[in-house]
């Protein structure tokens, strides 16, 4: 059986020669932003749970190079340590690898883009398929939450991230206000941003994520 991008493509170019249509769905992509701590990673194990999709966190696949000792590891490491952002064609690869094998068509892409070239190269990929599926993601959720709550949050995380000190946090804030913050204002004025405030409950939080997905499910059933 063909994988996404492969029926994606297989399915253009049969489609220019006036062969067949595509025979998968059109993916459906979201993209999860928010500070480091906001609950991204917390809210996205919910939404799994609840509308099905396949969930691809950039900094878990990042993790995942370091672990495997690739050829990139050292250099991710040394990155997340100092709280920065690893360059995009490392992480855009990465994500790109799991959509293809993944056999959902709904992404959750959580901690992805960090940054406008983060953005710029992802759109570059779904570019060779822009007839398809469009350059945008469907979705762009905003965990809004104060720099107090993500601090106090991560500090107690207690999963033995090397960026999980407070020294780090500090340099992850910083690069957020300065790099995060112009997509999150990019994607507003797309029209694509929810945003969704980050304190309370866990539970009192998604019921403020569902909403957002509940519409786009009825949306799918009524078009068809
Ligand atoms: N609503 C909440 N109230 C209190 N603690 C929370 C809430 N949501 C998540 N947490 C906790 O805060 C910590 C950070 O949450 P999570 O890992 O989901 O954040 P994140 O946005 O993915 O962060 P990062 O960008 O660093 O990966 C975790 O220990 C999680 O259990
Ligand atoms: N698009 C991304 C996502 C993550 N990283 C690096 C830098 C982050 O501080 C770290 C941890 O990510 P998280 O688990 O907090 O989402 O991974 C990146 O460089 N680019
Ligand atoms: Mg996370």
């Amino acid at each position: 059986r063909l994988n996404t991008w492969e029926s994606l493509t297989t399915g253009i170019a049969q489609q220019a020669k006036g062969v067949i249509a595509p025979k998968e769905k059109t993916p459906f992509i979201t993209f999860v932003l928010g500070g480091p701590g906001s609950g991204k990673g917390t809210q996205c194990i919910k939404i799994v749970e609840t509308f099905g999709f396949a969930h691809l966190s950039a900094g878990d696949l990042l993790r995942r190079e370091i672990a495997s000792k690739s050829a990139d590891g050292a250099m991710i490491l040394n990155t997340i340590k100092e709280g920065k952002i690893v360059p995009s064609q490392v992480t855009v690869k990465l994500i790109q690898k799991e959509m293809e094998l993944s056999d959902n068509h709904k992404f959750l892409i959580d901690g992805f883009p960090r940054t406008e070239e983060n953005r710029v190269s992802f759109e570059q990929i779904l570019s060779e398929w822009q007839s398809q599926i469009g350059v945008e993601p469907n979705v762009v959720l905003f965990f809004d939450c104060p720099e107090e709550e993500m601090v106090k949050r991560v500090l107690n995380r207690n999963e033995g991230r090397v960026d999980d000190n407070l020294e780090t946090i500090k340099k992850r804030l910083t690069v957020f206000q300065a790099l995060s913050l112009p997509v999150i204002n990019y994607y507003s004025e797309k029209g694509k941003l929810y945003t969704i405030k980050a304190i309370g409950t866990e539970d009192e939080i998604f019921e403020q994520v569902r909403p957002i997905f509940a519409a786009f499910e009825v949306c799918s059933q009524t078009v068809g």
